[in-house]
């Protein structure tokens, strides 16, 4: 069982006790804040000595001081039966008022302590505790999985909204409830009798009348050298016993002191245990600082945030999780696929090709990466291997790649195809990897590498169009992935370009519903950059447009070129106004623009200029912005040009530089224009320019390239800019 596991059906499970403890002990930790502000504490350097004289001097029945944790002094005397606790002030020993020992109803204790279940539940809180220390550990591991390592640990978060509350919420509060559940198992040891604190006797002293007039309690030599801030209580003999003695407790120990010498008669040093335990109990209840309660209060409460992201992302990936429908046996499959995924999508895919492959006649077995291998029977293998944790493999195919590393290469063809995100720096990199050491070890392969962006059903698709012809086989792959929920955007406005190469490209301008999935609700905000995904009628699998507008704009705005026989580009720039598009948001927030005053690089090419353009749009603080727009031909596919001339008259827009590919003196191409600018470029770089690159694939390479170039004097890549989350590229 894996860590993962571990940490999946710990938390499920226990979890829930652990969400009652977190609460229980949130409330608790109302108690030593409270505390701290009921009384003073007592000015530096006073002795128990001068304490003890001030409290007797007031109240003369008092039986024993405490100083409890918080540093306020508390006297227990007796009003005749009636045993009385209050507060005093160390400074003159006088009555502040009645001390409670909480303010909570005890029941939240009980709950706490022992579930309300009493010994059986000390031991049920007991292995909540312990629970919650290996849900702990199993979380650091996750985490730095996660990460990709401690150097990463304060990285950007990605993932669904419940996987962010989780990891950044586990990053903040980690330490604590490690602390806390460790020293929850340090008290329960005690508690349920496992380990004994002091097993000593206490010696047998009595106090010994001199015949000469008592010392009064100022004097004691022994109270002398004792700061109060080391006393945890101080117990008065009883007024009818000539022979009782003082008994002090300190941290360090606990000793008797005769009642009318004022001598140390006899000092015990606290156990190892006891001091340990001390500790444990200071750590776990906030009780010494009220500080520290308030961190352990907001720790304690965390719990249940934790349970719920993490029931959240359970259930998601319950969703995604791997079930193959039609499995042939592994022995008999001629075709075999092999899976590594995180969460979850890849199987998805999987199994679109599963099912294609079986139609086309073919026995088909899949399965997790870590059981690969080859049988008699197989003829084909594809790897489908999504990327996770900065480049590293999804946690169930940790070991994947060193068994293949491992295994003596075998004649049948290896085909791999990746799943990642270009948004990160190692884009697809356990593919690679996978890729490079099937290809050293000598197995063939059908197809080169193929990675595939942000799960595009389209890319998977044209994957598939050149597997069906490696195979010789007609194979149609439409992954229709799980689409959220959608919405009806009406068309109001349309601007149409007459597009290079003949290829006409429209702006389109839809109204934003206000109602439905619109503004009230939180959840459908979207800015520049985010995509929409659009579902075109008659099929299931949505296409994505950037998008060239945020919720705050009010209209949800794309641009959009025919493609060739594409189904939902067709549909589109077939639109009149008041007609109506399906369509959901996928939000893009590593694409986003962060706030601030750095300036930003904007590169774009052809409709890749749209997510730019929103984002000059919304640029109302008038931070540098920098656009760099590539071509073919002015006349023809210059997207939002009017408007950027508009931006640029009114400061939106710092500057334009663009380059018209098909026309004499345009300028080339758009990396043509960073070359002539370099320095420039590199100006702005070392000013911290945030950069943001969108249009086609070959485009972002080759800006990629050439930036590598101009930034190396400057001991700078785009890699080192990616890992600083200062360069992003959204590619189509
Ligand atoms: C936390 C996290 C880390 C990721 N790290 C990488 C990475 O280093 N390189 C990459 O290309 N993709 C990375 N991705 C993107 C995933 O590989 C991509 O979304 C993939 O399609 C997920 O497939 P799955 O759902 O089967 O796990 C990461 C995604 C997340 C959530």
């Amino acid at each position: 069982m894996g860590w993962k596991s571990i940490h999946r059906w710990l938390g499920l499970t226990v979890g829930t006790l652990a969400v009652v403890l977190g609460i229980t002990g949130a409330l608790l930790a109302v108690d030593p804040v409270d505390q701290a502000w009921q009384a003073p504490s007592a000015e530096p350097g006073l002795t128990v000595a001068v304490l003890a004289e001030r409290v007797t001097n007031t109240v003369a029945d008092a039986a024993e001081i405490r100083r409890l944790p918080s540093g306020a002094i508390v006297v227990y005397s007796f009003a005749g039966e009636q045993p009385r606790a209050s507060y005093v002030d160390p400074a003159d020993g006088r009555v502040l008022g009645t001390w409670q020992a909480s303010t909570l109803p005890r029941w939240v204790k009980n709950l706490h302590r022992s579930l309300l279940l009493g010994d059986a539940g000390r031991w049920g809180a007991a292995g909540t505790a312990l629970a919650m220390g290996v849900l702990c550990a199993s979380a650091l591991v996750l985490l730095l999985r996660r990460m990709g390592g401690w150097r990463r640990l304060t990285g950007r978060v990605r993932g669904t909204l419940a996987q962010r509350i989780h990891v950044v919420a586990g990053r903040v509060v980690l330490a604590v409830l490690c602390l806390t559940s460790i020293t929850g198992l340090t008290m329960s040891a005690s508690t349920l009798g496992l380990v004994e604190l002091d097993g000593r006797a206490e010696p047998e002293v009595l106090s010994v009348a001199t015949g000469q007039a008592d010392v009064p309690a100022s004097q004691f030599a022994a109270l002398q050298g004792i700061a109060v801030a080391d006393l945890r209580k101080l117990t008065l003999p009883s007024a009818t016993d000539p022979e009782d003695t003082w008994k002090i407790t300190t941290a360090q120990g606990q000793g008797w002191i005769d009642r009318h010498s004022g001598r140390m008669l006899a000092w015990q040093d606290a156990t190892w245990a006891q001091r340990i335990h001390g500790w444990a109990v200071v750590l776990h209840t906030g009780n010494a600082a009220w500080p520290w309660a308030v961190v352990l209060g907001l720790a304690g409460a965390s719990v249940l945030l934790f349970w719920l992201s993490g029931f959240v992302i359970w259930w998601q990936a319950r969703g995604q999780a791997p079930r193959i429908t039609g499995n042939a046996p592994l022995a008999q499959a001629d075709v075999l696929v092999f899976v590594a995924s995180e969460g979850g999508s890849t199987w998805g895919f999987a199994q679109t090709l599963h099912d294609a492959l079986a139609q086309g006649g073919h026995r088909v077995h899949t399965g997790a990466l870590e059981d690969f291998r080859t049988t008699p029977a197989a003829r084909q293998v594809f790897v489908l291997a999504a990327t996770y944790g900065d480049g590293q493999a999804p946690a169930h195919a940790g070991h994947a790649l060193d068994r293949i590393a491992r295994l003596a290469a075998g004649t049948v063809p290896v085909t791999v195809l990746g799943f990642g995100d270009r948004q990160f720096p190692a884009f697809c990199a356990f593919a690679v990897a996978l890729e490079q050491t099937l290809r050293q070890r000598g197995w063939p392969a059908l197809l080169p590498l193929e990675c595939i962006h942000q799960q595009s059903s389209q890319q998977f698709a044209l994957w598939g169009r050149a597997l069906s012809q490696a195979l010789g086989e007609p194979l149609v792959l439409e992954h229709v992935p799980r689409l959220p929920h959608t919405v009806a955007l009406r068309l109001t406005a349309r601007k149409d370009y007459p597009g290079a190469t003949g290829q006409p490209a429209s702006v389109l301008r839809f109204a934003w519903p206000a109602g439905s999935l619109g503004r009230r609700h939180g959840l459908a905000r979207f800015a520049a950059g985010d995509l929409v995904g659009i579902v075109p009628p008659g099929s299931g699998v949505p296409r994505y447009y950037s998008l060239a507008s945020g919720s705050q704009d009010g209209f949800l705005e794309i641009c959009v070129r025919l493609m060739p026989g594409g189904l939902c580009s067709t549909h589109l720039l077939g639109l009149k106004a008041g007609d109506t598009i399906t369509a959901f948001i996928r939000p893009n927030p590593a694409f986003a623009l962060p706030r601030g005053r750095r300036p930003v690089l904007l590169i774009g090419a052809g409709s890749g200029v749209a997510p730019l353009a929103g984002f000059i749009r919304r640029n109302e603080a008038r931070r540098p912005m920098h656009l760099y727009f590539g071509g073919r031909d002015p006349a023809r596919d210059f997207y939002f040009g009017d408007d950027l001339q508009q931006w640029l008259g009114d400061d939106r827009l710092a500057s334009l530089q663009t380059a018209f590919s098909r026309i004499a003196d345009g300028g080339g191409y758009v990396q043509d224009a960073l070359r002539r600018d370099a320095e420039r470029v590199r100006g702005l770089v070392a000013q911290g320019a945030l950069v943001r690159v969108c249009g086609s694939r070959t485009m972002a390479h080759d800006v990629a390239r050439t930036l590598d170039a101009l930034l190396a004097p400057m001991q700078l890549s785009v890699s080192a800019l990616k890992d600083e989350e200062r360069y992003a590229e959204d590619v189509f």
